[in-house]
């Protein structure tokens, strides 16, 4: 007979299973790097300048090299080998947990990204239900008719980032919570800003006026919204991720705690609606900037008709070759994080168990030597399979056990939005204007993307 105890455990990994991960002691200095400036070593560059660092070490050290991001040794691994050897992890050499926890552990504990091995798999085939093809379908008409609201109440000069930022939260609310968010939504959009910004935040301690401090009141907002609910939700089988966290039930017959329920939820609404926005922010940017292949998508998807059904999404080839193009330019999450749970060796480096691991897809999808000009704006590159020279040069998703799992959601989610704003509105940006781009820890532009939105007759 297992206790109560012993099954949670199989099946949901408790807590316990999760200790506070140590801060490293791992001895790097047999690899070549740099500690950086005295305490806070690479941390400033880590958090101001990951478009930049990356290179600057790729050219001075190579693929491996050690430093001290955010006050813990580190080893910054660089380059689609690289890429391949972290996230493929053939060999079960790393921990997401153990990566992700001290950065954004106290803020999103025990969200789907952070758990490993058996109980990451039981956690993500729950979730996995509400993204399979026949479950997006039905999302897609309601997710059309969030947008057709937003869009036509677009004025004709906006700010686009936080427009679109509190389009994409209200979709993902009526989608995985089954919920409007009403009155509430300003306060709940808020609350996610302050939580996503904590994640970067140097100072790790939550003392008054500081940014961990501001995440960690957001999170509190956050659970006590899901709490509210939770009741209704057990109560009645809804088709949304809200829901069938709440009913979903091991072989044992175990539910999910509320704890956990609202955990997952925080993690995903995040996960889903900031990276949309960036991608969304980054491909209006792009579209504005480049008339010409703005003239070929609204040419696209007017070509089919509106509100999009499921079966005409394939048919808007170009609208997913300029998304891919945007991912590459400005991958909406530009670095990932492991952490070695055992002595390991890459290209004759020897990794100690225990070491924090940098690998950066921003760095990647910048590499000339992968990509042809690889600051040119060119969506035809992936028409000419350039993208598939290396297998893990491409990996706005990520790559392995924890890929995305939204991934198809948000070309879905993209493709709708854009059908929706083209077809009503022209995008133009001022002349010379250059987006000023926050690349971490979610990419965004710093000035809330000024674009002029002109009715089309
Ligand atoms: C353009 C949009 C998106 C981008 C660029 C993106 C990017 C990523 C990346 C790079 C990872 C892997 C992180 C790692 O391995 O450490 C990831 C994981 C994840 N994403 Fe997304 N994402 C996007 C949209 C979404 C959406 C719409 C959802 C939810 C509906 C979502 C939910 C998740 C979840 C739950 C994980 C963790 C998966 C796991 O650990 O098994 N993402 N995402």
């Amino acid at each position: 007979m297992h206790s109560v105890h012993v099954i949670r455990r199989r099946f949901f990994m408790v807590e316990s299973l999760y200790p506070p991960v140590p801060r490293s002691q791992s001895d790097l200095r047999h690899l070549p790097g740099e500690r950086g400036l005295p305490v806070l070593g690479q941390t400033l560059s880590f958090v101001f300048r990951m478009d930049e660092m990356p290179r600057r070490l790729w050219e001075r050290y190579g693929p491996v090299s050690r430093g001290h991001v955010l006050f813990e040794p580190v080893v910054n691994m660089l380059g689609p080998d690289a890429n391949q050897f972290v996230l493929a992890d053939r060999a079960g050499n790393f921990s997401a947990y153990g990566g992700w926890e001290p950065i954004i552990g106290r803020l999103f504990p025990r969200g789907l990204m952070l758990r490993d091995g058996e109980d990451h798999r039981a956690h993500r085939r729950i979730m996995q239900t509400v993204f399979r093809k026949d479950t997006l379908a039905e999302d897609l008409a309601l997710m059309q008719s969030v947008i057709r609201q937003h869009v036509e109440a677009w004025p004709e000069q906006l700010p686009f980032y936080p427009a679109i930022k509190s389009l994409t939260l209200e979709i993902a609310a009526a989608i995985f919570l089954g919920l409007p968010l009403g009155r509430e939504a300003r306060e709940i959009n808020a609350a996610f800003v302050d939580v996503v910004e904590a994640s970067m935040a140097i100072i790790k301690a939550p003392l008054p006026g500081t940014l961990l401090r501001r995440g960690l009141i957001g999170r509190r907002r956050l659970e006590r919204f899901f709490r509210e609910h939770l009741p209704a939700k057990r109560a009645a089988e809804t088709p949304d991720l809200f829901s069938r966290l709440c009913h979903a039930r091991s072989e044992d017959g175990e539910r999910f705690s509320d704890a956990e329920v609202v955990d997952h939820l925080v993690f995903v609404m995040m996960a889903a609606h900031d990276t949309t926005t960036s991608a969304l922010s980054s491909m209006a940017y792009l579209l504005a900037r480049h008339p010409d292949w703005q003239g070929s998508l609204y040419d696209e998807v007017s070509s089919v008709p509106a509100p999009l059904a499921h079966e005409d999404l394939d048919r808007l080839e170009q609208t997913a070759a300029v998304l891919r193009e945007a991912l590459r330019l400005y991958p909406p999450l530009p670095a990932m994080r492991r952490r070695t749970l055992r002595d390991c060796e890459f290209e004759g480096f020897h990794l100690p168990a225990d070491t924090p691991i940098n690998i950066f897809n921003h760095f990647t999808h910048h590499m000339p030597e992968y990509w042809d000009e690889p600051e040119r704006f060119d969506p035809t590159r992936f028409q000419r399979q350039e993208h598939r020279r290396h297998p893990f040069q491409f990996i706005p998703f990520g790559a392995g056990a924890h890929t995305c799992i939204g991934l198809h959601f948000a070309e879905l989610q993209v493709k709708a939005v854009m059908q929706a704003l083209l077809r009503q509105r022209r995008l133009v940006v001022e002349p010379g204007y250059h987006m000023p781009c926050q690349v971490s820890p979610i990419s965004k532009p710093r000035d809330g993307l000024p674009l002029q939105l002109i009715r089309r007759g």
